[in-house]
């Protein structure tokens, strides 16, 4: 398996469980692994229609994202997974989200998870 990722892409959405976090969007830093049978043929052909266009990918999250609201980063994972999965060509993805700066002495917390078709 081959994997195209993104790593540590931003983006503004409404996540949390106090209403305080529920009234503005927040950053959340995001990152996707996905898992290709294999990037041979774009390698050989050179066509971007022959693989996961990560360009696509961030814009498509960036407009989903803009108009959603969850409570638990366990959520937003799944619902990140589960549209990279359907709509786009992979067979597996890990999708970490992360929340910055939201304890003191803490940089980062969030979620990791993999899904497959
Ligand atoms: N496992 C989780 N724990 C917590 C979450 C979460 O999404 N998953 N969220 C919160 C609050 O929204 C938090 O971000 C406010 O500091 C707390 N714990």
């Amino acid at each position: 398996m081959d994997i195209i990722f993104i790593d540590d892409f931003r983006v503004q959405t409404r996540i949390g469980i106090y209403p305080r976090e529920q009234a503005v969007s927040q950053t959340v830093e995001m990152s996707l692994q996905m898992g290709v049978s294999s990037t041979a043929s774009a390698g050989a052909s050179d066509d971007i229609r022959d693989t996961i266009d990560y360009a696509k990918v961030v814009e498509r999250l960036r407009e989903d994202l803009g108009s959603t609201q969850f409570g638990l980063l366990e959520k937003l994972a799944e619902h990140v997974s589960t549209l990279v999965l359907e709509e786009f060509r992979c067979a597996w993805v890990r999708v970490s989200v992360a929340k910055l700066g939201m304890m003191p002495g803490v940089r980062r917390v969030g979620v990791i998870i993999e899904r497959s078709t």
